[in-house]
Order: structure tokens, then C-alpha cells, then sequence
């Protein structure tokens, strides 16, 4: 890539910046290390390609770093940005260099998740950038390890930056059912299609921080529909009114045109939590008898039909709780599931809306 622009090390950038080192490369084209010969001053430079599309992407990135000019670049954890300058028909962005990315940095120093001491500094340190970037009415839109840079990785606490606003646009011009960036990182509104504001960066920071902690992906689904499973999966469906919104929830869901009030199904799925509880009794001599099952509530013709998808929520929500290992299957007998209804609550029952064909 840094071949087809012409850029190797020694190349002269503009006026006066000589190429020592590329460090990073991608799509857009490349980042190289550069010698300011006026300053003696080192930078990191970010070269665009001319192609239409990438050329349009570095304007719209040049506004957005213009708007957030009004930002200390220090105190605000936000790369400093000192311009741009054409190198032939490429827009070249000068920065300041920063050491390693996130990403990179996890990989060299931690193969099993940060320390809470670690992870503290750097989620305050990137809470302190998406208040300030927030504060201007910006959503980054693109935050992912490889766009938080580590300052110095010999300092410790170490200090973060964020970079790379390429994807970055006013909450203002956000448009409906526009989707871009990392599919591991998105927040659920992007992904079905729904308006998104500021709270996007958050879902994002929300994973990074479960990344550092457990040193792998939360969501590590290869397609939307595999990252919306695991979302689902593990948190429940977002809210209909959320769905309700969504350029593209049909992909994902069917929707229920016979209503089946909430509560019904709510007291249907406990009545199915109870039933499976009294099958897993410890003590066999307590154990529910298969005559008994058919005699159960549950199927108590009153109860209005489940569907096939409702009965395999039901069947994820069992087994997504017992492998978390958590605390879920009350004692027998109880009447009550504590556990269960703790994640019930969090795994809201499909109302309009249910997951469409996913495997149990
Ligand atoms: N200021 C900087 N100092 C040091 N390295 C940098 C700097 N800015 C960017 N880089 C390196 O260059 C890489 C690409 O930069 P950036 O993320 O801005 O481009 P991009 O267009 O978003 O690339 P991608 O297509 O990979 O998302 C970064 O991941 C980082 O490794």
C-alpha cells in the first residue's frame, strides 16, 4: 500500500516532512512516522488515498477534527491534530505521535485481561474523551481498541488517547440505517437500523472495558445476525418501541401480528421454569413423575400457544444462566426462581417480537 502511494522510507511529505517509519496501514491508505526537518519534531502522518470515496471520508474527518479544535487534545485524551497539507492529490492529516494502539498493546504486555488496577485509568481516561467529544454534539461512531492509543507504554498509570475520527459526524447529520465500522463493537440500534446519538460510543466502551477485562471479544460474531444472537442471548431483546424503529428488525425478527399480552407469557414462562425445576430435583424421590408433567399448569389449554421461538427463549435462558454458573435454579419447591427471575427481568420476554429461528 505505502509502495502504491509512492511512500518509503526517506520520502519527503509535503514541505518539509521526511518518511522514517509506516505504522499503519489500511483501506484508507497509510500512517507514517515523519521528521518535521523545520521543527525536528517527530509526528505521525496519515495519508489518504485519492480515490472518491477515501478523499470524501478525509474531508468529513477534517471538519469533525476542525469542530473539536475547541478541545484541549491533553486534557481531553484526544489525539492532537495540527492539519493538513496535500502530497500530490493525496490529503495528508498531521498528528502527534502516539506510541502503540490499545489493541497492540494488550496483545504485547497481557494474554488474560487487565488488572482492575490497570483498566481504571483507561476507562476514566476514555470516559474523560467521549464526555468532551460528547459535549460538542460528536459521536465517534468507530471506538474499538485499535482506535485508542497508548501515549507512552513505559508509563505507568498509562495514558490513552482517541484516534481515528474517520467515522465521527455530528449527532445532528447521524443518518438513519447508516452502518459502518467494527460489527463486534456496534451497539444494537446501528445494527437494526435505528436513529443513534452519543449513547453508541457507550455501548462501544461498554465492550472494550468487558475486553480488557476478560482478554477476548464479548460479541465476537462474524455477522450481524451472529452479534445480535449473542446480544440477545445474553442481555435479552431490546424494547419493542426500540425494534418498532428498525430499518432492518424484519431481518432479524418476526413479528407477532396476534398480540400476546406480556403477562401471559411472563406467568407462561415461570410456570415452564418451575416445571423444569421440579424434573432437576436432587433428590429423586421428590422428582416430578412424567404423569404428573402432563398434569402441569403449563399446559393448560387456557394459556395461549407458545411458539416454537418463545419455547427456544425459554431454552436459552436456561442454558445461557447455568453456563454463567450462576445462581439461577432456586431451591426445589420454592414456588419462587430468584435467579431466574433476576435474569427474566433482564431477559424481557419477547412481546410483539420474537428472534427468528435460532437453533436452541
Ligand atoms: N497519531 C498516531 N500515532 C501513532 N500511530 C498512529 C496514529 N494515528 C494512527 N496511527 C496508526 O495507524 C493506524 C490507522 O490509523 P487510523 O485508525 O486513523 O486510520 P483508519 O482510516 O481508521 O484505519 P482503519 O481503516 O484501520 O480503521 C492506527 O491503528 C494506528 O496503529
Amino acid at each position: 500500500m505505502a509502495k502504491n502511494l509512492g511512500i518509503t522510507k526517506g520520502s519527503t511529505l509535503g514541505n518539509c516532512h521526511i518518511v522514517e517509519d509506516i505504522i499503519g496501514e489500511g483501506g484508507f491508505g497509510v500512517v507514517a512516522k515523519c521528521r518535521n526537518t523545520d521543527t525536528n519534531k517527530t509526528v505521525a502522518i496519515k495519508i489518504n488515498k485519492s480515490e472518491a470515496g477515501i478523499l470524501q471520508q478525509a474531508v468529513e474527518e477534517i471538519a469533525i477534527l476542525k469542530r473539536l479544535r475547541c478541545l484541549n487534545p491533553d486534557t481531553c485524551n484526544i489525539v492532537r491534530w495540527d492539519g493538513f497539507f496535500f502530497h500530490k492529490e493525496n490529503i495528508c492529516m498531521t498528528f502527534e505521535l502516539l506510541d502503540q494502539s490499545l489493541y497492540h498493546y494488550l496483545q504485547e504486555q497481557h494474554t488474560r485481561g487487565l488488572t482492575m488496577g490497570e483498566l481504571k485509568p483507561i476507562l476514566h481516561q476514555l470516559a474523560t474523551a467521549l464526555a468532551h467529544l460528547h459535549s460538542t454534539e460528536t459521536v465517534h461512531a468507530d471506538l474499538k481498541p485499535v482506535n485508542v492509543m497508548v501515549v507512552n507504554r513505559d508509563q505507568h498509570p498509562i495514558q490513552v488517547k482517541l484516534i481515528d475520527f474517520g467515522l465521527a459526524c455530528p449527532v445532528s447529520e447521524v443518518k438513519q440505517g447508516a452502518c459502518f465500522g467494527t460489527v463486534w463493537y456496534s451497539a444494537p440500534e446501528m445494527l437494526l437500523g435505528v436513529p443513534f446519538k452519543e449513547s453508541f460510543d457507550m455501548w462501544s466502551l461498554g465492550l472494550i472495558m468487558a475486553e480488557l477485562i476478560l482478554g477476548c471479544h464479548l460479541y465476537p460474531g462474524k455477522t450481524v445476525y451472529d452479534v445480535l444472537r449473542f446480544m440477545v442471548e445474553t442481555q435479552g431483546q431490546p424494547p419493542d418501541e426500540v425494534l418498532d424503529q428498525g430499518l432492518y428488525t424484519e431481518n432479524y425478527f418476526f413479528k407477532q401480528n396476534n398480540r400476546t399480552p406480556h403477562v401471559e407469557l411472563e406467568k407462561d414462562r415461570k410456570m415452564l421454569v418451575s416445571l423444569i425445576k421440579s424434573m432437576l430435583n436432587m433428590d429423586a424421590s421428590k422428582r416430578i413423575m412424567a404423569r404428573e408433567v402432563l398434569q402441569h399448569p403449563f399446559f393448560d389449554p387456557s394459556i395461549p400457544e407458545r411458539t416454537p421461538g418463545q419455547v427456544a427463549s425459554l431454552c436459552r435462558l436456561y442454558k445461557t444462566t447455568h453456563a454463567q454458573g450462576g445462581n439461577s435454579m432456586p431451591s426445589p419447591g420454592s414456588g419462587t426462581e430468584p435467579g431466574f427471575l433476576l435474569q427474566g427481568e433482564s431477559f424481557s420476554a419477547p412481546k410483539t417480537l420474537i428472534k427468528k429461528s435460532l437453533p436452541c
